[in-house]
């Protein structure tokens, strides 16, 4: 076994390359064994086992920078840089992150999550080296469906400008979360598959080899001719066009031709790209015929490829979301979906099969979703945006300078709101109540269950302005639906329990919801009964209860599995002071102003101290006097 003595990259230096195409084999059964039981990003990292391999042989990390795009996709980075015995504990809390980390490891040059960002950081890397004089290579490596993010180009466009020495290693697997997306994977695809293309340029490298000594005159000719060829021959290259030296395609499982490749990007002056093509989930046959490739998966068999059968309480919210929008689009044709390359994560793959001339995945670009989605309100149709919270971080200006400032009718399903457990700071959804709030004209709910859910959306496609409903990642509570659609009056709370105390739980979404009734529960066995509301909007706030609550004197305890800063909480404390109301007790539970790390949600929940058992305790400290005011 040659990865038990693999602990650093220069454990593989000396290794041939038959000892390499073992060591290959070894990690990938390492990858099939270890995720098969934690789950994880599985086959992005099968597909990138030998790219991995060649760039720690031909480079020397940390000297030399490796800068993964995502991130998802450097497990086998992680193995070769002495942490494969942390494997066991991935994506666990206060275990192995699934993405690289500056604090994990030397060899992690940047911490990553969010998709389009390593050629950027490959830039501020390279550009920090040739202003302090100092030697090392600069390597990003990104795949296909990162590359239609709008980032890599802004910094490609810089780079190639510049001339700065960067590699840029494109891992084009045709896929990004679903099969990959636009004319950047069409062009691609014509790269990978220009057969004659390849045949010609091997023709004149031949030559240009063959003959021996020829005078620089000929040789130069007959580049030129290459050159010509290629450009004549291959559609567009685009890579060359803006400064790129464009190197392969290459067949990303071959490691001698990676490590002869690698090494001659090494030896180009000016930024470099080589086109590497892999197989997503190569290796192990259920990923490779799988339509995701396995993309993200939880604990599954090996034998079977099956994840073990688990039958679900209630539906997925996602599910909830996408079933609910699809019933609308049959009765309003104005309605169309977008989605920024999520769409099994944001439940709209039926939608895309039952209105496909209405759906839209328009790659990882969700500033472009956003302002798109404004086009096509203000043509008249009823844009829905599904997006991950933290993905829609990318997008703020968007949501700002082209949906509110028009106020157009734009409707943010805003999924993975709240903590997401695994995926950890990165992906956090913990951020959108803050930053969504403090924009004019943009209304914000959150229901309770996945049956209100269904009715914010019924509503939210009814208003005249932008509007965000944001729901969790996982099930529902397993509530009953109702049949018709109901319009929820916006800004208007719902009291679920009144309490005979003085003191109120004003609480936001299904979990907290749930946190509250457990902590009611507890203290109906002292006696104690706070009144509960579901809070349902953060904008507009139920202004008349807010002054009810307050005119009654009850002290008050908010719950949001959001930050604290910017949140609800300070939202209701900043109502009353705008309404001369002061004095009130108020206790904003929440999340700190840190970032969260990977973990369970339950697990990160109890380490921030968002419990059942806090809220209970913030419920007692009713001062004396004003229990006997009750
Ligand atoms: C800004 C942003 N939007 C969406 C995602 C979700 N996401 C994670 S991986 C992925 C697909 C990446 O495709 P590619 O770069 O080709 O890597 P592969 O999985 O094929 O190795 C997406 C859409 C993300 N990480 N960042
Ligand atoms: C790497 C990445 O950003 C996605 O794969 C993300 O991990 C998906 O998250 P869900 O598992 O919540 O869909
Ligand atoms: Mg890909």
């Amino acid at each position: 076994m040659l990865l038990e003595n693999v602990n650093s990259p220069s454990d593989i230096k000396r290794m041939s390359v038959q000892e390499l195409k073992r060591l290959a084999d070894e990690i990938r059964q390492f990858l099939i064994e270890t995720i098969s039981v934690t789950g994880g990003h599985f086959g992005p990292n099968l597909g990138v086992v030998e790219l991995t391999i060649a760039l720690h042989h031909v480079f020397d990390s940390p000297k030399d920078k490796l800068i993964w795009d995502v991130g998802h996709q450097a497990y086998v980075h992680k193995i070769l840089t002495g942490r494969k015995e942390l494997f066991p504990t991935l994506r666990k809390y206060k275990g192995l992150s699934g993405f690289p980390k500056r604090k994990e490891s030397e060899h992690d040059m940047f911490d990553v999550g969010h998709a389009a960002t390593s050629i950027s950081a490959a830039a501020g890397y390279a550009m920090a080296r040739d202003l302090k004089g100092e030697q090392y290579h600069v390597v990003a490596v990104i795949g296909d469906g990162a590359m239609t993010g709008g980032m890599a180009f802004e910094a490609m466009n810089h780079i190639g400008h510049m001339g700065t020495d960067v590699i840029v290693v494109l891992n084009d697997n045709e896929m990004s979360i679903a099969p990959n997306v636009g004319a950047m994977s069409n062009y691609l695809a014509k790269l990978r598959n220009h057969s004659h293309y390849k045949s010609v340029k091997s023709e004149v490298a031949n030559l240009l080899h063959k003959v021996p000594s020829i005078g620089d005159r000929v040789a130069k000719a007959l580049e030129r001719v290459k050159d010509s060829v290629k450009y004549l021959m291959v559609p567009g290259m685009l890579f060359e066009e803006i400064g790129f030296t464009y190197l392969g395609p290459i067949d990303g499982h071959n490691i001698p031709l990676l490590l002869e490749m690698l090494e001659q990007a090494k030896q180009v002056k000016g930024p470099v790209l080589l086109h590497v093509i892999t197989k997503k989930g190569k290796g192990y046959a259920v990923a490779e015929e799988a339509p995701d490739k396995f993309h993200g998966v939880n604990p599954f068999n090996i034998e079977t490829g099956q994840a073990p059968k688990v039958v679900a309480k209630a539906p997925q919210y996602s599910n909830v979301f996408g079933d609910t929008l699809r019933t609308l689009a049959k009765e309003d044709e104005r309605i169309v979906a977008i989605t920024a390359a999520m769409p099994s994560g944001t439940g709209l793959s039926k939608f895309a099969v039952e209105f496909p001339d209405r759906f839209f995945d328009v790659g990882i670009a969700e500033q472009h979703a956003a302002t798109f989605a404004a086009g096509l309100a203000c043509a008249g149709m009823r844009p829905v945006f599904a997006v991950y919270s933290t993905f829609l971080q990318r997008a703020y200006d968007q949501v700002i300078h082209d949906i509110c400032i028009q106020n157009l009718p734009v409707v943010f399903a805003i999924d993975r709101a709240g903590l997401v457990g695994a995926d950890g700071e990165t992906h956090q959804g913990v951020f959108d109540i803050s930053f969504l709030r403090a924009v004019p004209n943009m209304t914000i709910m959150m229901p309770k269950d996945e049956n209100e859910l269904r009715h914010m959306i019924y509503t939210a496609l009814q208003q005249p302005g932008p509007v965000a409903v944001r729901y969790p990642r996982g099930e529902g509570r397993g509530v009953s639906m109702d049949e018709a659609f109901r319009t929820i009056p916006i800004g208007k709370a719902e009291i679920l329990r009144e309490g005979n105390d003085p003191v109120a739980i004003l609480a936001l979404g299904p979990g907290m919801i749930e946190l509250s009734e457990r902590a009611i529960d507890l203290l109906a066995a002292e006696g104690i009964r706070p009144m509960l509301v579901n809070m349902r909007f953060v904008k507009p706030l139920d202004s008349e209860l807010l002054l009810e609550i307050a005119a009654r004197g009850y002290r008050i305890v908010t719950v949001e599995e959001a930050v604290v800063s910017g949140g609800m909480g300070g939202a209701i404390l900043e109502f009353y002071a705008q309404n001369g109301i002061h004095g009130i007790d108020l206790c904003p539970i929440g999340l700190p102003d840190r970032f969260i790390e990977h973990g369970s949600v339950n697990q990160l929940l109890e380490s921030v101290g968002v419990t059942a058992e806090r809220i209970v305790e913030e419920v007692k400290m009713i001062t004396p006097r004003k229990r006997q005011r009750a």
